[in-house]
């Protein structure tokens, strides 16, 4: 048998989820990185399995660009420019194209799992394209307020090449806001640490930088307290330092524990009038603004009024929360489900002055069983990327909310569950998207869902 080409030309189609575009090669499917639809290009093979149903291939070379191609607004992760397409660090897979034509791509893969997923058409239920986040800025930088990085061998800070283990030091992030590059943490010698996570309020305030050992034993923790100490030393007062002694979201499930070395272990948000307290790793919204523009997206899909009860599942730190039991007020209810420990206790110190809201701590498809029949006037849910799935589905159905607003960061996982409800008797109404990760192709809806 032929051994699989490692190098091919090819000529891109559409977008697929995932960030690729899709090619043909004698009939089988190749999925192409850092081109854009209608491209002829060269390409490297990464994964050429000859028994493979489809392979996965880099552009290496751009024989005929789309109109849509620009320089990559961050050098570094111009997979073009890199000694190898892989060379480059993840998370602006969409650099070299146009920001508008980022939206339209987006708004293409929202479209197309919504048929195949849902069989709805996004346009028949007023989708008119993705927006931009409010206030963005018009080169669509500076917008992370959270941003992870690894930690290469020579102990500098460092981000993951997509879909790959290599580290590449990165000593700034273009997509992250100032004060967190403002830090210059890649002059400090990180070794001992596995990772770093560093969270920036949007309104300003000191950073939350936290820390991860590379190994949780006990010279490996003693190792990171050292490295952890130099952070905190070349930060001073300009950012809060503590140590997270286990995996990822060990500190948020409160499995973890987070250690306090300088500053607090906290951040303090503002959204309109409402002020949010966020500890260690707990969920926020990652972009600069996202908060904001979610919050009016959610409220005006909502259509909630003053005496109506309203669930809000997926709560996180009760982003979403607090603006719905404002407007319920006194007279209406909010009930707020929340999974993570950590991040619960955040969303009762959040809600605290709101006593129509009550604040529940558990998974959704299990504390919402109490529910079923309450009928609320309606019900949020902000899901993680998974989705919410068919247990979830069929507890909200089973309270018999007539109205579901549905914020979603996957529209594969978005489109399945538009389908679940739609066997729990929802309909899809309206669709908007946002592009809260620009450069990337990920984006968000708002979706609202009606009992028939
Ligand atoms: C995408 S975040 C949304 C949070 C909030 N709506 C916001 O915008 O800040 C999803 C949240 O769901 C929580 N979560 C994940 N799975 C859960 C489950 N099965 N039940 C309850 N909460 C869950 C996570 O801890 C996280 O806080």
């Amino acid at each position: 048998m032929s051994q699989a080409p490692t190098e091919l030309e090819l000529t891109l189609g559409d977008v697929a989820h995932g960030g690729f575009t899709v090619a043909r090669h004698e009939g089988r499917v190749v999925f192409v990185r850092h081109g854009a639809p209608g491209e002829r290009v060269r390409v490297a093979v990464t994964e050429p399995g000859e028994k493979d149903r489809f392979w996965r291939a880099d552009v290496t070379e751009v024989l005929e660009a789309s109109e849509h191609r620009v320089k990559h607004p961050w050098a570094a992760a111009d997979a073009l420019a890199a000694r190898t397409p892989d060379a480059v660090p993840g998370g602006a897979e969409f650099g070299h194209l146009r920001l508008p034509y980022q939206r339209e791509l987006k708004g293409r893969v929202l479209d197309e799992q919504l048929r195949r997923l849902a069989k709805t058409e996004a346009s028949e239920v007023g989708f008119t394209g993705v927006e931009a986040a409010e206030d963005e800025r018009a080169d669509g930088l500076g917008w992370r307020t959270r941003a992870a990085f690894g930690v290469d061998r020579a102990g500098s800070l460092a981000m993951r090449a997509a879909r790959s283990h290599t580290l590449i030091k990165t000593p700034a992030l273009p997509l992250a806001v100032d004060a967190i590059n403002d830090l210059h943490l890649s002059e400090v010698d990180l070794s001992g640490l596995g990772r770093v996570e560093i969270a920036a309020p949007a309104a300003g305030g000191a950073p939350l930088v936290l820390v991860v050992p590379a190994t949780h034993d006990a010279a490996g923790v003693r190792r990171a307290g050292a490295a952890a100490n130099r952070v905190s030393r070349h930060v001073g007062e300009r950012a809060s330092v503590g140590l997270l002694t286990q995996a990822a979201g060990a500190a948020a499930d409160g499995a973890g524990e987070l250690r306090r070395v300088s500053g607090r272990t906290w951040l303090q948000e503002q959204v309109g009038e409402h002020a949010f307290r966020v500890t260690g790793e707990g969920f926020w919204q990652v972009h600069r603004t996202a908060p904001q523009t979610l919050t009016h997206a959610v409220l005006t899909a909502s259509g909630v009024q003053e005496g109506e009860d309203w669930l809000d599942l997926y709560a996180g730190a009760g982003l979403f929360s607090a603006p719905l039991a404002q407007a319920v007020g006194p007279t209406g209810s909010l009930l707020s489900i929340e999974g993570a420990p950590g991040t619960h206790r955040d969303a009762r110190k959040n809600l605290h002055a709101l006593p129509q809201a009550q604040v529940l701590q558990g998974r959704v498809e299990r504390a919402l069983r109490e529910h079923a029949g309450t009928r609320p006037h309606g019900v949020v849910l902000d899901p993680p990327r998974a989705g919410a799935g068919k247990a979830s589905v069929a507890a909200i159905a089973a309270t018999g909310a007539q109205k579901v607003v549905y914020v979603s960061c996957d529209p594969a996982s978005f489109a399945r569950d538009v389908d679940l409800f739609a066997g729990r008797g929802y309909t899809l109404e309206g669709l908007r998207g946002f592009d809260l990760y620009p450069h990337t192709h990920h984006l968000e809806t708002v979706a609202v869902l009606r009992r028939a």
